[in-house]
């Protein structure tokens, strides 16, 4: 079946991309989202049935994109600037619905503000339309300079270039934009909802252009699919600690890891290939999640299927609820292996009723799973595993193009005290040959050397094939993709990448954090709020995730559970919300160093609660743009009390200020032998006998307590303020 893109078909139908999306919308086809969203042939179809009915009802307007406007000669315009308010109605009022809730006071006054900037608008338009009605009485042959009906806007524009583009004049521009609400100056930039409606209103329609290529991207070849051929399948093994990933990888192998790399027969290069019922399939060499989650934080999916080792003596653990979790998450089918048949306590069907509980139902009781049993130790069922594998595989149609520019991926990379930068590339498509140029992340080269999984040297490696590169001038990072390009073009996209991800870092990646959640969800940047769950004991956890999921009456936004376990938040938890991009709940729980580390460099917003109320009331909060600012204490300074002076009227502490500094509007508590004494405010901060701001570290002073006497010499003044945090930061 032939896809589509919306911003192709908005082209080819010479109509925007939101139109296509309304009229997509209204036929109850909602797979589109945007206009990079594919649609297949019956999309079109309905497409061309509208279009192909509006066209013979006369509605659409002559495609010409620019035509001479002669106003004396113009049919009366109150027809079509009905139909085009309509229309301007139907696309815009979502934007300002999604402006508007119900729910909270600010919200509606803002939807009341919103109404009565489009009543306005619309009264400006009716103004608009009787002086050029007026303009036609009086002088009936005016000929007008050229004016577009159609422009195209690849995203924001100045009110300057709008103005050129459209042949409007700035001042009129400025104007319409006031009535919209929106101050501007000739220089600033309007963004193209707003310009797009700014242009309906001068009967314009704006063609909305696919965003301009990334300078840091290689375009992606896109291959005709009479190119390609299957390809073998990647498998990912994951699962709980001990029920048997290492063995069963080993055993996969027919060999003992261990003593093979002890022994340094074959290199371990991180991935490799076995054969089955004479057909390839590629095992990712490292167990557990890291490696999957890593790559996948960094957008890249290399695994096709995942392989759930399960123990059938140990059942369903937290990890192997993770690992459902991740590979779900990632859209990558499942295949159980309930290991370890052979112990005197297995029990393979309890672990079906468990893992039944998380929505893998085998196959036999009528689910879609399959689930195998094995066991490592005695090497059974690893056969039958290996046909499963490739009967999923088999299923996904798994195909890359073997004859065309080689693509990869970074499995794994190091430096090699004597061979330089070594990396672990898995081939996808294409094939990487000797002699090639290369480009992974900000790393370039030319394919030096080739090395197989068996240590064999290679000349050509294509889709589905793991192999060890030598060549590249630096080390790349795991997930990093690599592709095979022209020398030139690879290092001036090296030189962009490096600079790009210098500001990026200077940036810092924006990720959902409660703070800033409203104003992501109404920048159009959040649809779905992934939470993940930690908490003290599994009855909590239920009681959140379902308190959680009752928001979702919210149309906004919808809560979702991405993960929910009992226990501390661990750096795999943090792993999971980077990759999809979720915040974390933690109730009577905290993160552990590890995680807390990781959260503050991945961005990862980590909120703490002891009452459930709380947590709900937080994220609801949040969610309308309600929520209060946080804040944490600030020292200031630290002040020492020499003498206590009893005056009639106040009791002065005499003090000297130690560090720092003391302000009269700083909160304060006063220690006395390690001990809070008090905490409270100031009441009037001297030196001598003027009032003063602040006094610094070096001065002595003459402070006054509010509400309290009870002070003494050598008693410590601790002054501080309390800031409000900046978002994105963990709630402690
Ligand atoms: N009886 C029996 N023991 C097994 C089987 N598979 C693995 N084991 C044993 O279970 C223990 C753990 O196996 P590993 O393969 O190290 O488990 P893992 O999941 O890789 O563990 P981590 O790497 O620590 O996460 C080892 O002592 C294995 O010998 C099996 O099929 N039967």
């Amino acid at each position: 079946m032939s896809k589509y893109r919306i911003y192709e078909l908005a082209k080819e139908f010479n109509t925007s991309s939101k139109i296509i999306l309304d009229i997509l919308t209204k036929n109850e086809i909602t797979v589109a989202k945007n206009h990079m969203s594919t649609v297949g042939d019956p999309e079109k179809l309905i497409l061309k049935n509208h279009f192909s009915v509006k066209k013979s009802n006369n509605i659409v307007q002559p495609n010409s994109a620019v035509k001479k406007d002669v106003k004396a000669t113009e049919p009366n315009h109150s027809d079509k600037q009905n139909s085009h308010l309509d229309h301007k109605k139907n696309e815009k009022s979502p934007n300002f619905n999604s402006k508007g809730n119900n729910n909270t006071l600010n919200n509606k006054q803002s939807s009341t503000n919103n109404r009565n900037k489009k009543k306005n608008f619309n009264k400006s338009n009716q103004n608009d339309k009787n002086k050029k009605n007026h303009n036609n009485q009086v002088k009936p042959n005016t000929i007008e300079m050229a004016k577009p009906k159609i422009i195209q806007l690849g995203g924001s524009i100045t009110v300057k270039d709008f103005s050129i583009k459209t042949g409007r004049d700035v001042s009129e521009i400025i104007k319409k934009l006031m009535m919209l609400g929106i101050m501007a100056t000739i220089n600033q930039e309007i963004d193209l909802d707003t310009a797009t409606l700014l242009a309906a209103d001068f009967d314009i329609t704006v063609e909305e252009l696919p965003p301009e290529a990334d300078p840091t991207e290689i375009p992606e070849i896109v291959d005709d699919p009479k190119t390609l051929v299957l390809r073998s399948p990647v498998v990912t093994v994951m699962g709980h600690v001990d029920h048997g990933k290492t063995s069963l990888l080993d055993v996969i192998r027919k060999t003992h890891v261990t003593s093979r790399e002890a022994g340094g027969i074959t290199q371990h290069i991180g991935a490799y290939q076995v054969v089955c019922q004479n057909k390839k399939i590629v095992f990712l060499d490292t167990p557990g999640h890291e490696a999957f989650t890593a790559m996948r934080a960094r957008g890249a999916q290399v695994t096709d299927i995942a392989i759930l080792v399960v123990a059938a003596d140990d059942g369903v653990m937290p990890q192997t609820i993770e690992a459902i979790n991740h590979a779900k998450s990632a859209n990558v089918p499942i295949i159980v292996a309930i290991n370890k048949i052979d112990r005197p306590g297995a029990n393979p069907d309890h672990v079906k009723q468990q893992l039944a509980e998380h929505a893998l139902i085998p196959e036999e009781w009528g689910g879609d799973t399959i689930m195998v049993p094995v066991s490592a130790k005695q090497k059974i069922g690893i056969t039958e595993l290996l046909e499963m594998v490739l009967l999923v595989a088999e299923v996904q149609e798994l195909k890359a193009n073997p004859n065309r520019a080689a693509q990869g991926i970074i499995i794994e990379a190091q430096l090699d005290k004597g061979r330089g930068p070594v990396a672990t590339v898995l081939v996808q498509a294409g094939t990487l040959s000797i002699g090639d140029s290369i480009i992974a992340g900000t790393a370039v080269g030319k394919v030096r050397a080739m090395v197989n999984d068996r240590g064999e040297k290679v000349r050509k490696a294509g889709p589905s094939t793991p192999v060890e590169v030598l060549g590249l001038a630096d080390v790349p990072e795991a997930g990093d993709i690599l592709v095979s390009v022209d020398e030139k073009l690879a290092r001036s996209i090296a030189e962009k990448r490096i600079a790009k991800k210098r500001s990026d870092e200077l940036a810092h990646s924006q990720k959902v954090s409660l703070d800033d959640l409203f104003q992501q969800i109404q920048e159009g940047n959040i649809k779905d709020l992934n939470i993940l769950i930690k908490a003290d004991v599994q009855g909590s956890v239920e009681a959140l995730r379902q308190s959680l999921l009752n928001l979702n009456n919210n149309k906004e936004v919808r809560v979702n559970v991405i993960h929910a376990g009992v226990g501390a938040v661990n750096e795999s938890d943090v792993m999971l919300s980077s990759a999809a991009n979720a915040l974390i709940i933690a109730f009577n729980v905290r993160p552990d160093a590890n995680a807390k580390k990781i959260a503050d460099t991945e961005n990862i917003d980590i909120r703490t609660y002891r009452v459930i109320y709380e947590a709900i009331n937080d994220v609801e909060a949040a969610m309308t743009g309600m929520l209060a600012p946080q804040y944490k204490e600030v020292i200031q300074g630290k002040v020492e009390i020499r003498q206590v002076m009893n005056f009639s009227k106040a009791l002065v502490a005499g003090s000297y200020v130690l560090e720092g500094k003391v302000t009269n509007s700083s909160s304060i508590r006063i220690i006395r032998d390690g001990i809070v004494v008090h905490e409270g405010i100031i009441e009037s901060l001297r030196r001598f006998k003027d009032d003063v701001k602040e006094v610094a570290a070096g001065y002595e002073c003459g402070i006054t307590i509010d509400k309290f006497r009870d002070i003494k010499e050598g008693d410590i003044i601790e002054a501080y303020t309390m800031e409000q945090i900046k978002p994105n930061s963990i709630n402690n």
